[in-house]
Protein backbone atom coordinates (compact mmCIF):
# COMPACT_ATOMS: atom_id res chain seq x y z
CA UNK A 1 0.00 0.00 0.00
CA UNK A 2 1.13 3.39 -1.10
CA UNK A 3 0.13 6.21 1.25
CA UNK A 4 -1.14 9.14 -0.97
CA UNK A 5 -2.96 11.92 0.59
CA UNK A 6 -6.41 12.47 -1.82
CA UNK A 7 -7.89 15.75 -2.57
CA UNK A 8 -11.98 14.98 -2.14
CA UNK A 9 -12.97 19.01 -2.16
CA UNK A 10 -16.25 18.66 -4.26
CA UNK A 11 -16.78 15.34 -4.99
CA UNK A 12 -18.90 12.71 -3.37
CA UNK A 13 -18.19 9.83 -1.07
CA UNK A 14 -21.30 7.29 -0.86
CA UNK A 15 -21.37 4.81 2.16
CA UNK A 16 -23.18 1.72 2.00
CA UNK A 17 -24.16 0.86 5.66
CA UNK A 18 -24.97 3.67 8.31
CA UNK A 19 -23.81 0.99 11.26
CA UNK A 20 -20.86 1.89 13.32
CA UNK A 21 -18.79 1.97 11.38
CA UNK A 22 -20.32 3.03 8.24
CA UNK A 23 -20.73 6.41 11.07
CA UNK A 24 -17.01 6.62 11.48
CA UNK A 25 -16.14 6.15 7.93
CA UNK A 26 -18.82 9.46 6.70
CA UNK A 27 -17.36 11.52 9.84
CA UNK A 28 -13.77 11.43 8.99
CA UNK A 29 -14.47 12.72 5.37
CA UNK A 30 -15.17 16.33 6.29
CA UNK A 31 -13.07 17.64 3.00
CA UNK A 32 -15.54 16.01 0.43
CA UNK A 33 -18.48 17.83 -0.88
CA UNK A 34 -21.08 15.21 -0.27
CA UNK A 35 -21.52 12.45 1.51
CA UNK A 36 -24.71 10.18 0.83
CA UNK A 37 -24.93 7.11 3.70
CA UNK A 38 -27.20 4.44 2.04
CA UNK A 39 -28.98 2.47 4.89
CA UNK A 40 -32.01 0.66 6.30
CA UNK A 41 -31.07 1.86 9.45
CA UNK A 42 -28.95 4.71 11.01
CA UNK A 43 -26.99 4.75 13.92
CA UNK A 44 -27.34 7.73 16.23
CA UNK A 45 -23.77 9.11 15.32
CA UNK A 46 -24.70 9.33 11.60
CA UNK A 47 -27.54 10.95 12.55
CA UNK A 48 -26.09 13.51 14.64
CA UNK A 49 -23.69 14.01 12.05
CA UNK A 50 -26.13 14.85 9.48
CA UNK A 51 -28.29 17.22 11.82
CA UNK A 52 -25.19 19.08 12.10
CA UNK A 53 -24.30 19.43 8.80
CA UNK A 54 -27.72 20.57 8.00
CA UNK A 55 -27.87 23.42 10.39
CA UNK A 56 -24.34 24.48 9.44
CA UNK A 57 -25.80 24.65 5.60
CA UNK A 58 -28.65 26.72 7.15
CA UNK A 59 -26.82 29.06 8.67
CA UNK A 60 -24.37 29.63 5.66
CA UNK A 61 -27.93 30.24 3.11
CA UNK A 62 -28.55 32.80 6.06
CA UNK A 63 -25.12 34.66 6.06
CA UNK A 64 -24.04 37.40 3.45
CA UNK A 65 -21.93 36.77 1.17
CA UNK A 66 -21.27 33.55 -0.74
CA UNK A 67 -19.22 31.91 1.75
CA UNK A 68 -20.68 28.20 2.09
CA UNK A 69 -20.54 25.86 4.82
CA UNK A 70 -17.41 24.52 6.21
CA UNK A 71 -18.03 20.91 5.40
CA UNK A 72 -19.85 18.35 3.47
CA UNK A 73 -23.20 17.82 3.16
CA UNK A 74 -24.47 14.48 4.84
CA UNK A 75 -27.36 13.06 3.04
CA UNK A 76 -29.26 9.55 4.84
CA UNK A 77 -30.67 7.74 1.94
CA UNK A 78 -33.42 4.67 3.81
CA UNK A 79 -32.91 1.94 1.66
CA UNK A 80 -31.28 -1.52 1.41
CA UNK A 81 -29.91 -2.10 -2.06
CA UNK A 82 -29.41 -5.64 -2.66
CA UNK A 83 -26.13 -7.04 -4.43
CA UNK A 84 -27.81 -6.76 -7.73
CA UNK A 85 -28.96 -3.07 -6.96
CA UNK A 86 -25.84 -1.93 -6.09
CA UNK A 87 -24.06 -0.52 -9.34
CA UNK A 88 -27.34 1.46 -10.12
CA UNK A 89 -26.76 3.06 -7.06
CA UNK A 90 -23.33 3.72 -7.61
CA UNK A 91 -24.20 4.78 -11.47
CA UNK A 92 -26.59 7.00 -9.93
CA UNK A 93 -24.51 9.39 -7.17
CA UNK A 94 -21.32 9.16 -9.19
CA UNK A 95 -18.95 8.99 -6.31
CA UNK A 96 -15.12 9.55 -6.04
CA UNK A 97 -14.99 7.14 -3.65
CA UNK A 98 -17.50 4.29 -2.55
CA UNK A 99 -17.59 2.80 0.96
CA UNK A 100 -18.55 -0.39 1.70
CA UNK A 101 -19.57 -0.85 5.06
CA UNK A 102 -22.93 -3.40 5.67
CA UNK A 103 -22.92 -6.25 7.39
CA UNK A 104 -23.39 -7.77 4.62
CA UNK A 105 -20.30 -9.60 2.72
CA UNK A 106 -22.69 -10.00 -0.34
CA UNK A 107 -23.56 -6.51 -0.60
CA UNK A 108 -20.16 -5.18 0.53
CA UNK A 109 -18.86 -7.67 -2.53
CA UNK A 110 -21.04 -6.21 -5.01
CA UNK A 111 -19.56 -2.38 -3.89
CA UNK A 112 -16.54 -3.40 -4.72
CA UNK A 113 -16.68 -5.19 -7.97
CA UNK A 114 -18.80 -2.06 -9.14
CA UNK A 115 -16.72 0.05 -7.92
CA UNK A 116 -13.50 -0.87 -9.29
CA UNK A 117 -15.16 -1.82 -12.96
CA UNK A 118 -16.02 1.66 -12.90
CA UNK A 119 -12.70 3.35 -12.08
CA UNK A 120 -13.46 4.42 -8.60
CA UNK A 121 -11.65 4.70 -5.66
CA UNK A 122 -13.46 1.70 -3.19
CA UNK A 123 -12.79 1.42 0.88
CA UNK A 124 -14.15 -2.53 1.41
CA UNK A 125 -14.14 -2.37 5.47
CA UNK A 126 -14.91 -6.30 6.33
CA UNK A 127 -11.83 -6.95 5.17
CA UNK A 128 -7.90 -6.89 5.38
CA UNK A 129 -5.58 -7.55 2.74
CA UNK A 130 -5.86 -9.72 -0.66
CA UNK A 131 -6.67 -6.01 -2.34
CA UNK A 132 -7.66 -5.37 -5.97
CA UNK A 133 -5.70 -2.27 -7.39
CA UNK A 134 -8.44 1.19 -6.64
CA UNK A 135 -8.79 0.13 -3.19
CA UNK A 136 -8.01 2.17 -0.51
CA UNK A 137 -7.88 1.55 3.43
CA UNK A 138 -8.69 4.67 5.42
CA UNK A 139 -6.01 4.95 8.07
CA UNK A 140 -5.88 6.30 11.55
CA UNK A 141 -5.31 10.21 11.15
CA UNK A 142 -4.28 13.01 13.96
CA UNK A 143 -5.00 16.42 12.95
CA UNK A 144 -3.51 19.68 13.90
CA UNK A 145 -4.63 22.16 10.69
CA UNK A 146 -2.65 22.31 8.40
CA UNK A 147 -0.47 19.05 9.54
CA UNK A 148 -1.85 15.56 9.19
CA UNK A 149 -0.32 12.21 9.96
CA UNK A 150 -1.79 9.23 8.42
CA UNK A 151 -1.17 5.91 9.74
CA UNK A 152 -1.78 2.24 8.94
CA UNK A 153 -0.63 -1.46 9.88
CA UNK A 154 -1.55 -3.23 6.47
CA UNK A 155 -4.85 -4.16 7.34
CA UNK A 156 -2.86 -6.37 10.48
CA UNK A 157 -3.97 -4.58 13.35
CA UNK A 158 -6.83 -1.34 13.38
CA UNK A 159 -6.65 -1.42 17.19
CA UNK A 160 -2.44 -0.92 17.23
CA UNK A 161 -3.50 1.70 14.81
CA UNK A 162 -5.88 3.36 17.14
CA UNK A 163 -3.39 2.83 19.80
CA UNK A 164 -0.56 4.49 18.11
CA UNK A 165 -3.08 7.31 16.78
CA UNK A 166 -3.60 8.14 20.29
CA UNK A 167 0.24 8.40 21.05
CA UNK A 168 1.19 10.65 18.47
CA UNK A 169 -1.95 13.09 19.13
CA UNK A 170 0.45 14.49 21.94
CA UNK A 171 3.58 13.95 20.16
CA UNK A 172 2.43 16.28 17.74
CA UNK A 173 0.31 19.30 19.57
CA UNK A 174 1.65 22.30 18.73
CA UNK A 175 2.49 21.35 14.95
CA UNK A 176 -0.15 23.14 13.66
CA UNK A 177 1.52 26.55 14.48
CA UNK A 178 4.71 25.21 13.70
CA UNK A 179 3.73 24.25 10.49
CA UNK A 180 2.43 27.97 9.83
CA UNK A 181 5.38 29.84 11.62
CA UNK A 182 7.58 28.05 9.61
CA UNK A 183 6.04 28.54 6.71
CA UNK A 184 5.75 31.66 6.85
CA UNK A 185 9.99 32.36 7.45
CA UNK A 186 10.30 29.84 4.87
CA UNK A 187 8.26 32.44 2.38
CA UNK A 188 10.61 35.86 3.39
CA UNK A 189 14.28 33.78 3.35
CA UNK A 190 13.39 33.31 0.28
CA UNK A 191 12.02 36.98 -0.43
CA UNK A 192 14.75 38.27 1.14
CA UNK A 193 16.88 36.35 -1.35
CA UNK A 194 18.98 34.72 1.87
CA UNK A 195 20.86 31.82 -0.36
CA UNK A 196 19.35 28.36 -0.44
CA UNK A 197 21.85 26.76 1.81
CA UNK A 198 21.29 29.08 4.57
CA UNK A 199 17.52 29.60 4.12
CA UNK A 200 16.96 25.63 4.95
CA UNK A 201 20.04 25.71 7.36
CA UNK A 202 17.70 28.45 9.07
CA UNK A 203 14.34 26.98 8.40
CA UNK A 204 15.64 23.22 9.17
CA UNK A 205 17.02 24.68 12.73
CA UNK A 206 13.39 26.56 13.53
CA UNK A 207 11.44 23.25 13.45
CA UNK A 208 14.03 21.41 15.34
CA UNK A 209 14.24 24.27 18.22
CA UNK A 210 12.51 23.39 21.72
CA UNK A 211 12.56 27.19 22.21
CA UNK A 212 10.67 27.53 19.34
CA UNK A 213 8.59 24.80 20.15
CA UNK A 214 7.69 26.20 23.96
CA UNK A 215 8.25 29.95 23.03
CA UNK A 216 4.77 29.24 20.71
CA UNK A 217 2.89 27.39 23.44
CA UNK A 218 3.16 30.92 24.98
CA UNK A 219 1.64 32.65 21.70
CA UNK A 220 3.16 33.18 18.07
CA UNK A 221 4.62 36.56 18.79
CA UNK A 222 6.71 34.49 21.43
CA UNK A 223 7.13 31.98 19.39
CA UNK A 224 8.43 34.08 16.75
CA UNK A 225 10.93 36.04 19.17
CA UNK A 226 12.85 32.30 19.31
CA UNK A 227 12.76 31.64 15.83
CA UNK A 228 14.19 35.20 14.81
CA UNK A 229 17.07 34.50 17.61
CA UNK A 230 17.50 31.01 15.69
CA UNK A 231 17.67 32.76 12.48
CA UNK A 232 20.34 34.86 13.47
CA UNK A 233 22.61 32.93 14.90
CA UNK A 234 22.46 31.06 11.10
CA UNK A 235 22.73 33.87 9.18
CA UNK A 236 25.80 35.75 11.29
CA UNK A 237 27.67 32.69 10.44
C1 LIG B 1 -8.35 -2.88 6.66
C2 LIG B 1 -9.20 -1.78 7.28
C3 LIG B 1 -10.14 -1.36 6.19
C4 LIG B 1 -10.77 -0.02 6.37
O1 LIG B 1 -11.74 0.06 7.08
O2 LIG B 1 -10.28 0.95 5.75
C5 LIG B 1 -9.93 -2.23 8.52
C6 LIG B 1 -10.55 -3.46 8.64
C7 LIG B 1 -11.09 -4.03 9.81
N1 LIG B 1 -11.16 -3.41 11.04
C8 LIG B 1 -11.67 -4.28 11.96
C9 LIG B 1 -11.81 -4.05 13.35
C10 LIG B 1 -11.49 -2.87 14.06
N2 LIG B 1 -11.22 -1.64 13.48
C11 LIG B 1 -10.95 -0.74 14.45
C12 LIG B 1 -10.66 0.62 14.23
C13 LIG B 1 -10.26 1.24 13.05
N3 LIG B 1 -10.11 0.60 11.84
C14 LIG B 1 -9.53 1.40 10.95
C15 LIG B 1 -9.12 1.02 9.68
C16 LIG B 1 -9.17 -0.22 9.07
N4 LIG B 1 -9.91 -1.27 9.49
C17 LIG B 1 -8.41 -0.56 7.83
C18 LIG B 1 -6.97 -0.97 8.17
C19 LIG B 1 -6.18 0.11 8.89
C20 LIG B 1 -4.78 -0.32 9.15
O3 LIG B 1 -4.07 -0.62 8.17
O4 LIG B 1 -4.35 -0.34 10.31
C21 LIG B 1 -9.21 2.75 11.56
C22 LIG B 1 -7.70 2.86 11.71
C23 LIG B 1 -9.69 3.94 10.72
C24 LIG B 1 -11.19 4.13 10.68
O5 LIG B 1 -11.93 3.16 10.47
O6 LIG B 1 -11.61 5.27 10.88
C25 LIG B 1 -9.98 2.68 12.92
C26 LIG B 1 -9.26 3.33 14.12
C27 LIG B 1 -9.51 4.83 14.06
C28 LIG B 1 -8.99 5.56 15.23
O7 LIG B 1 -9.54 5.45 16.33
O8 LIG B 1 -8.04 6.33 15.03
C29 LIG B 1 -11.03 -1.39 15.71
C30 LIG B 1 -10.66 -0.74 17.05
C31 LIG B 1 -11.83 -0.30 17.84
O9 LIG B 1 -12.98 -0.40 17.38
O10 LIG B 1 -11.59 0.06 19.01
C32 LIG B 1 -11.41 -2.73 15.47
C33 LIG B 1 -11.64 -3.82 16.52
C34 LIG B 1 -10.31 -4.40 16.98
C35 LIG B 1 -9.58 -5.18 15.89
O11 LIG B 1 -10.15 -6.10 15.32
O12 LIG B 1 -8.41 -4.84 15.64
C36 LIG B 1 -12.02 -5.49 11.28
C37 LIG B 1 -12.57 -6.72 11.94
C38 LIG B 1 -14.10 -6.63 12.05
C39 LIG B 1 -14.66 -7.88 12.69
O13 LIG B 1 -14.11 -8.36 13.64
O14 LIG B 1 -15.68 -8.32 12.15
C40 LIG B 1 -11.69 -5.30 9.93
C41 LIG B 1 -11.88 -6.27 8.80
C42 LIG B 1 -10.85 -7.38 8.86
O15 LIG B 1 -9.86 -7.29 9.57
O16 LIG B 1 -11.08 -8.36 8.13
N1 LIG C 1 -13.08 -1.42 9.07
C1 LIG C 1 -13.33 -1.28 10.34
O1 LIG C 1 -12.79 -0.41 10.99
C2 LIG C 1 -14.27 -2.23 10.99
C3 LIG C 1 -15.03 -3.07 10.20
N2 LIG C 1 -15.94 -3.89 10.74
C4 LIG C 1 -16.76 -4.63 9.74
O2 LIG C 1 -17.68 -3.64 9.18
C5 LIG C 1 -18.98 -4.18 8.98
C6 LIG C 1 -20.05 -3.27 9.63
O3 LIG C 1 -19.82 -3.19 11.02
P1 LIG C 1 -20.76 -2.34 11.98
O4 LIG C 1 -20.94 -0.98 11.42
O5 LIG C 1 -20.24 -2.50 13.34
O6 LIG C 1 -22.14 -3.16 11.84
P2 LIG C 1 -23.61 -2.64 12.08
O7 LIG C 1 -24.46 -3.86 12.13
O8 LIG C 1 -23.63 -1.64 13.19
O9 LIG C 1 -23.94 -1.82 10.75
C7 LIG C 1 -24.23 -2.40 9.52
C8 LIG C 1 -25.18 -1.47 8.81
O10 LIG C 1 -25.37 -1.92 7.46
C9 LIG C 1 -26.76 -1.74 7.17
N3 LIG C 1 -27.12 -2.59 6.02
C10 LIG C 1 -27.47 -3.89 6.02
N4 LIG C 1 -27.76 -4.30 4.75
C11 LIG C 1 -27.60 -3.22 3.95
C12 LIG C 1 -27.75 -2.99 2.56
N5 LIG C 1 -28.15 -3.98 1.73
N6 LIG C 1 -27.47 -1.76 2.06
C13 LIG C 1 -27.09 -0.76 2.88
N7 LIG C 1 -26.94 -0.92 4.22
C14 LIG C 1 -27.18 -2.13 4.74
C15 LIG C 1 -27.47 -2.09 8.46
O11 LIG C 1 -28.78 -1.56 8.50
C16 LIG C 1 -26.55 -1.41 9.47
O12 LIG C 1 -26.94 -0.07 9.64
C17 LIG C 1 -18.95 -5.57 9.58
O13 LIG C 1 -19.00 -6.45 8.45
C18 LIG C 1 -17.63 -5.72 10.31
O14 LIG C 1 -17.02 -6.95 9.98
C19 LIG C 1 -16.17 -3.92 12.07
C20 LIG C 1 -15.44 -3.14 12.93
C21 LIG C 1 -14.43 -2.22 12.43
Amino acid sequence: MTPLYHDLAGETVAVFGGGAVGSRKAAGFDEAGRIVVVSPEFDERVRELADERDADQREADERDGDEGPDGPSVELVRAAPDADAVAEWIDRLDPALAVAATDDAAVNAAVESAALDRGILVNRTDVSGGRDPGSVVVPATVEDDPVTVALSTGGTSPALAKALRERIEAEIEGAGEMAALSGEIREELKTAGVAPEKRREAVRRVVRSRGVWKGLQKGRSNGRQEADTVIEEVLDR
